[in-house]
This record gives structure tokens, sequence and C-alpha cells, in this order.
């Protein structure tokens, strides 16, 4: 058995001996005042005074014992739990359940754990070992108040928590899509507010949220009832027990001695019991609970890892995407259909076009975020093996566009480089990553957030990416250790953008990856972001993603996807002779800038 095995045992034990040391005080302390009042000699008395002051002294410390080690191992599971839960998160590609219900399901659904072993397991166990010890006692005395005894602990500890636990599971299958329904309504609420605000819809809404309340109330308050009845029953049914072994036993003619041990052990064993009652109902969400969490931890991974990880190439990287066909869904058309691109050592290419077309999902499959459902993206280097160096792929002019050499690493092709798919998905991202579509602003000074990016990033490393990335006014306006407000709130579109940018640029990939850098810019700072932006990726390997033209004239190379297939590529200069998407999308913002 593990430690955490013998912890549990441990702790049960704790449990049966705490309450057989109360069992066992109420039994020897009837004995001793039904004995005395005989007023025998008090020699015959001392082994009883002398067994209720141990039996007294032992129950607080064995309870404490109790206390401690079921804690102790509840916790530790508790945290185990947690830490599976993470690491099933980490891997790339969350699984579907997202924001509340997720969080919902790392903070309340882990508790369930501690529940079930110091609500529900450990509890049982010393239930059962101390009603057990209270029918053998009885049946040395009189066997017939022992069934008695038993029958009734049958009814509390089975009948009644079996019950229960039915009439709990047929409430909760309305119970949980109430509650589900309550917090939508809430989280619509907090998140729309402004939006409920502007349309005056926020009466409407909080209607509809006191609505689900009270049909979420009304619900827990029939829970609450029968809870609350077999409760009662339980405690009716110790009472009962305890009279009818009292007639058993007079009826018997047991003698005052051992019908007040009878009567009082009976009373006493069904203490550690009647919790069992409210704890079924508590079991069957923990089972809701354990359900949820398996869930989480069975989702695949959205991408797989390899068996055997091949090396990263080393020196600048060329990448090649070959035929790549991307489905997020087995019934939607793919969202890239057969695309190939080349991004030399040095090179920067960037991929345009409408809403939708797959841009992001070619984002994606470059960082291992989706598993490609065909095609290649084969990752080359200038040598074989080896961890590929960081930044500025070609600023070292070595490895000029086009040039390749093999890096045969255990899964990869000798010749061809390395298949993306036989590299760690981590390492994938390390050597190709960026700014991505939805940047995040976490809750912390502006320096934190900036350093999530390069964690050993230096002050002057840190003062070069804001510079670049044209943050530099508004850091000495706000200062470097403000914190950022909740989900960035206190941070405008523009400026998250900016902040984005500063860490791809950063944290200088060998390949940097930029998806729509100037989104939610005004025209003016978005022409200056990208002239920036240009300039700081001239000589670097970099897919740009973009919606705005103006600029691309210095790219090596465009793309137009549409519907999930290159369309056209070319330089600006070819693309604005073609007519196409291209052309058309040049000419609209022309005549826009010209207004
Ligand atoms: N996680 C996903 N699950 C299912 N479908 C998705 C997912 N991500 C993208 N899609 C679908 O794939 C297609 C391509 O989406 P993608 O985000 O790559 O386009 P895009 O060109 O980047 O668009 P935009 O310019 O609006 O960001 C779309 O039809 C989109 O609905």
């Amino acid at each position: 058995m593990n430690r955490a095995g013998w912890r549990i045992v441990l702790a049960a034990l704790a449990g049966i001996a705490a309450e057989l040391a109360g069992l066992a005080l109420i039994g020897t302390a009837a004995w001793l005042i039904t004995r005395a009042a005989e007023q025998p000699p008090l020699a015959a008395l001392t082994v009883a005074i002398v067994g209720v002051r141990a039996f007294a002294t032992s129950k607080g410390v064995l309870r404490y014992a109790e206390r401690l080690t079921g804690h102790d191992v509840a916790l530790r599971a508790q945290a185990t739990t947690r830490e599976r839960l993470y690491q099933a998160l980490i891997p790339a590609g969350a699984p579907g359940q997202k924001g509340a219900d997720l969080l919902s399901r790392m903070v309340d659904d882990t508790d369930a754990v501690q529940d079930l072993l110091v609500r529900g397991v450990l509890p049982a166990i010393a239930a059962l070992v101390t009603g057990l010890a209270a029918v053998v006692l009885g049946l040395f005395l009189l066997p017939a108040a022992a069934l008695v005894l038993l029958a009734g602990l049958l009814v509390a500890g089975l009948v009644l928590p079996a019950g229960l636990t039915a009439l709990t599971r047929r409430r909760a299958a309305r119970l949980a899509p109430a509650r589900a329904e309550l917090a939508t309504r809430v989280a619509d609420l907090l998140h729309g507010a402004a939006d409920l605000a502007a349309y005056g819809a926020g009466d409407r809404a909080l209607a509809a949220a006191a609505e689900a309340d009270a049909r979420l109330a009304a619900l827990e308050r029939g829970q609450a009832r029968t809870s609350a009845l077999a409760t009662c029953l339980g405690v009716l049914t110790q009472g009962l027990t305890t009279a009818a072994v009292v007639l058993v036993a007079q009826e018997a003619g047991a003698g005052s001695v051992a019908t007040a041990v009878l009567a009082l052990t009976s009373l006493v064993s069904f203490e550690p019991l009647l919790p069992m009652i409210g704890a079924a109902e508590r079991m069957t969400g923990v089972s809701a609970a354990l359900r949820r969490l398996r869930e989480v931890r069975a989702t695949p991974p959205a991408v797989t890892e390899p068996a055997r990880p091949a090396a990263v190439p080393g020196g600048p990287l060329t990448v090649e995407v070959e035929d790549l066909v991307v489905r997020h869904a087995a019934d939607r058309a793919p969202a890239l259909n057969g695309v190939s691109l080349t991004l030399t050592p040095g090179k920067r290419v960037a991929v345009v076009g409408p809403s939708g077309a797959g841009k992001s999902t070619l984002l994606s499959a470059l960082m291992r975020l989706v598993e490609p459902e065909s095609g290649t993206i084969r990752i080359s280097g200038t040598t074989a093996g080896g961890a590929a160096s960081g930044g500025g792929a070609g600023a070292d002019g070595a490895g000029g566009a086009g040039e390749e050499a093999s890096s045969p690493g255990p899964g990869g092709a000798a010749g061809r480089g390395v298949d993306l798919r036989d590299l760690p998905s981590d390492e994938a991202r390390r050597i190709m990553t960026g700014l991505t579509q939805d940047p995040y602003v976490f809750q912390a000074s502006f320096r934190d957030n900036l350093r999530l990016a390069g964690p050993e990033a230096g002050e002057e490393a840190l003062a070069e990416a804001v510079r670049r990335a044209r943050l530099e006014r508004w850091v000495e306006r706000t200062g470097w250790d403000t914190v950022l407000g909740e989900d960035g709130r206190t941070v405008s579109g523009g400026q998250l953008q900016r902040l984005a940018l500063a860490r791809a640029l950063l944290n200088d990939p060998p390949v940097l990856l930029l998806d729509e850098p100037a989104e939610a810019l005004d025209e003016e700072t978005a022409d200056a972001l990208m002239g920036d932006l240009l300039d700081a990726t001239r000589g670097r390997t970099t897919l740009l993603v973009t919606h705005r033209l103006r600029g691309l004239e210095e790219v090596d190379e465009i793309v137009v996807l549409e519907n999930g297939s290159v369309v056209q590529r070319g330089t600006h200069r070819e693309l604005v002779e073609t007519p196409g998407y291209y052309r058309d999308l040049w000419r609209s913002e022309a005549m826009v800038s010209r207004r």
C-alpha cells in the first residue's frame, strides 16, 4: 500500500477508536451508576471508575487524532485532485468547458473530494464499526435486544440514507439546470451591464435573473425540507429503538444494570450514524462533482504529444507548410484546405483575407494548438539537432532565403528537417509564437504583465520592448508597477494590443507570429504601429496576419486566404496589379484614406 493508503487507514482507525471510546465510556458509566446504586463495596467499582476516566480522556485525544488525520488525508487528496486537474488543463487546447463552469469545477468540485473523505467514507467506517460493536455487546447481554438494535441501526443507517439519496437524485435533475440558469443570468448581468444599460434592457434582465433565483430557491427549499424530515426520522428511530430495547430488556427480566447498559449503548451507537443521513444528501452532489472532474481529466488534449520527441533543429529556421488541412469539428468544412507556404530565415510573409478565411487557424496550427487533419509543417535549420537559438532568426546573416539543412532528430526525417508533430508542443511554441488574437491582461503590474513573455528579461530588455511597441509614453504616465485592472479593463484596446506586441518582441522567438497586431487601433496609431512593427521585424522570420494592407509593400510575400484556401500570393506590387480580393481591398482602403 502506498503512503496515501496508509494515511487513510490511520485516519479510519483513529475515527473508529474515538467512536468506540465514546461507546465504552457510556457503557461503563451506565454500569457504574446503576451498580453504585446497589451500594456494593468500593473495590467492586474501582475498575469501572478507572475505565470511565480512561475512556473519557482517550475519547477526547482520539477525536483530536481523528480530526487531524482525517483532514490531513482529505486535504492531501484534494491537493492531488487539483494538481491532476491543472495537468489536464495545461496541455494546449483547454477542454470545452469554459469560464464560470470550469472555475466551479476547479473550486467547488475539488472541495467535494474533501467532503467525500471527511463527511462520507471515514465517518461511515467509524459508524459501521461502532454499530457492530454495540450489537455484539448486546448479543452478550441479551440477544433479543441486540436484534432490536440491529433493526433500528439498519433503518437509520441504510433505509433513511438510501431513501434520501433517491429523492435528492430525482430533485438534482431539476436543481442542476436551475443553478446553471441562475449562474448564466448573473454572468449576463455582470458582463453585459454596459450593453443592458445602453439599451435600457437592465430591468428585463434583472427580472429574468430574479425569476431564475426564485425557481432555484423553491427547489432548494423543497430539498431542505426533505433532508430535515429524514434527519427527524433518524432521531425518532434512535429514540424508538432505545425505548424498544428497554422494553425487551424489562420483558426478559434483564435487571437494572444490564438494562441501563443496553439502553445507553443503543442510544450512543446511533450518534455516529445520524450524520450519515445528511451526508447521504451531500454524497449525491459529491458523486456528480467527481463525475465532472473525471470529464475534465478525460478530455483528450487538442494535439497529440510525440512518443519519441525530435530535437529542434539548430540555427535560423525554415518553416514549410505543405497542403495543410485543418478542421475544427468533424461535421464542419475545413478551416484550412490545402494551404502551402514557406518561411525562410529572415523572410516576412503576410496572410490576409476576409473574416473567417482561416488566418488565425493557420497560426494555431503553427503554434501546435490544433491538430492538422492532413498535410505537414516542417521545421529545418542550418545545423542538426540542439535547441534553436532564440531571437532574430537571420539576424546573424546565416541561412539565407531558401537555405535548408538536414536536422535528423529521433522522429525527424533526415534531410527535410522535422515534422512539427514530432516536437513536444511547448517546444513548438518556443520556436514559433507571438501575438495572439485575444491577448489577455493579467491583474498584475505592467512589468509582470510584460515579463510573462520573458521572466529572465532585464530592465533594459523590458524598456527596449516597450519602446519598440511605442508604449513608453503610456508607461511613463502609469508607471511600471501600476497594477492593471481586473480583466485588463483599465487598459484601452490600443494599449492592450501594444502590450501584447511588446510581449512578442520581448519573447523574441526564432519565428515570430503576429495575429492582427493593429486590431482595435485608430487609423493613425495603426499606421504608426505597423510602421514600427515592420521596422522591428526587418530580417526576422515573421508571419503576420492582418486585415490592413498599408505597409505590406515591405513584406516579402503576401498570401491571400479565402475559405481556407490560398487564392492569391505574391508581392504587394504584383497583387495590386492582379484583379482579386487584394486589389479590391487595396482600392477601398485607398478611397477611405483619401476621404
Ligand atoms: N475553435 C474553433 N472551433 C470551431 N470552429 C472554429 C474554431 N476556430 C475557428 N473556427 C472556424 O474556422 C473558420 C476560420 O476561422 P479563423 O478564426 O481561422 O478565421 P480568420 O481568418 O482568422 O478570421 P478573423 O479575421 O475574423 O479572425 C471560421 O469559420 C471559424 O468559425
